[in-house]
């Protein structure tokens, strides 16, 4: 019987550009953890996951509990990490997003062990979740008002997005370079007139292509109601316009387009409350903080039944979850949205190229053992030197606004 024999917990940092936000700007670096879980036979899992030091405090807590777990024992695995955490309510993605830290801290510890157990099999992760329902996994376009630097800084390949021509170059580089047929854009950041007229850009400039606008709850109720007026036959899904499940059904009562949500819904007990008041019709998944990816597809399984929708939710990620979302997309047969994500927006990672590409805005699901990707330990030692470095432990994008635009406060419900 394989056994787990050792833990590896490496923080990495990663460069980030200063993307806009309803609570700031994104910082030069990215924080993520990297796991290893090693086996007394000589198989590598590998799993990754934020690295706020709270968080990375309980992943060390639960690492010591972890060898002498057979590889196979996933429930092992939950009763161990709730053996050692409590439930409650934790920020770790940069939002405030109040999940549970068990959930949280639980996912990349299953998605490692679904790794050693594909290697174990010679089956790829998408086997052990139930089989492809799709070979490719489409993305969408996360596009971001952003500065043309971090201050300080020297330009990035991006430059500047502050306004509707900006967006829309940026979405072309974009579209350009990997082929997406849907667009995100993160709003919150401008008055909603400014960036209602930014979608209706990008409407005109891709006229095929789907596309989304997620404010973070920058918006009151009847701005929500007014915005998903003018944008009605527009966008395919509004995400998070306004706080609260009560907010969201609010708007749901007096808007016909679908809305999404990875702010109020994002554990298992919210699921109740929001369906039987209708708040939500998509819900994005995040393997990251539902569990991992047998409870993520769980969520799925919940979804189907009561007619929600299913996305997949992103925050800054690198290789093993982007191999990890593409998997668990590829696997669950309702997840038919487009899936966010950051990835186009690193220009560093931890594992060896070659793998993930995008194609037609599509990832093929890779077909090795496990996840199918290999770490490159030079990078791993790199990226872990820059976390030393840059002094960053948890992401604060308010406090790093607020050095360039002292007083800013966040605009959560603010227009
Ligand atoms: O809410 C979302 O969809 C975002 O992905 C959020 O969770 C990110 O933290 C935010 O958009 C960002 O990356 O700045
Ligand atoms: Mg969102």
């Amino acid at each position: 019987m394989t056994r787990i024999s050792r833990v590896e917990l490496t923080p990495v940092a990663f460069a980030d550009p200063p993307l806009l936000n309803v609570v700031g700007v994104h910082e030069p670096y990215a924080l993520r953890t990297i796991v290893q879980l090693h086996t007394d036979d000589g198989l590598v899992g590998l799993g990754e996951t934020y690295a706020a030091d709270d968080h990375l405090e309980r992943l060390k807590a639960v690492a010591d509990v972890l060898p002498g777990l057979d590889v196979f024992d996933l429930n092992g695995l939950r009763r161990r990490v709730r053996d050692v955490l409590t439930a409650g309510g934790a920020q770790v993605g940069g939002m405030l997003n109040l999940q549970d830290p068990a959930d949280v801290v639980l996912s990349p510890y299953e998605v490692a062990l679904l790794d050693i157990q594909g290697k174990a099999l010679g089956r790829p992760v998408v086997d052990l979740l139930g089989g492809a329902v799709r070979e490719t996994v489409p993305f969408s376009a996360y596009l971001f008002y952003k500065w043309a630097a971090h201050p300080g800084g020297d330009a990035d390949e991006w430059g500047e997005a502050l306004d509707p021509d900006g967006i829309v170059r940026q979405a072309r580089k974009m579209i350009e370079e990997y082929g997406f047929s849907a667009i995100k854009l993160k709003g919150g950041v401008f008055p909603p007139a400014d960036e209602v007229e930014a979608v209706r850009a990008l409407a005109a400039a891709f006229p095929g292509h789907k596309l989304r606008i997620d404010p973070n709850c920058a918006w009151t109720v009847d701005t929500s109601v007014k915005v998903s007026r003018e944008l009605e036959g527009v966008i395919e899904y509004l995400e998070d316009p306004t706080p609260t499940i009560e907010g969201m059904a609010a708007v749901a009562r007096q808007t016909d387009i679908p809305l999404a949500t990875n702010m109020c819904v994002i554990a298992f007990d919210h699921l109740k409350p929001a369906v039987l008041t209708d708040a939500v019709q998509v819900v994005l998944s995040d393997h990251h903080y539902w569990g991992g990816l047998r409870r993520s597809q769980l969520l799925a399984g919940i979804c189907d039944t009561f007619g929600l929708g299913l996305s997949m939710h992103s925050n800054s990620h690198l290789g093993i979850s982007l191999a990890a979302m593409t998997h668990l997309a590829a696997a669950t047969p309702n997840l038919t949205y487009a899936c966010d994500t950051h990835y186009p927006w690193k220009t560093e990672d931890v594992i060896k190229p070659g793998v993930l590409a995008f194609e037609d805005g599509s990832v093929q699901v890779p077909r090795g053992p496990g996840l199918g990707v290999e770490l490159d330990e030079d990078a791993l030692g790199t990226l872990h030197q820059q976390y030393l470095d840059c002094g960053i432990r948890k992401r604060d994008d308010t406090t790093y606004m607020r050095t360039v635009v002292p007083g800013f406060s966040p605009n959560t419900a603010r227009w």
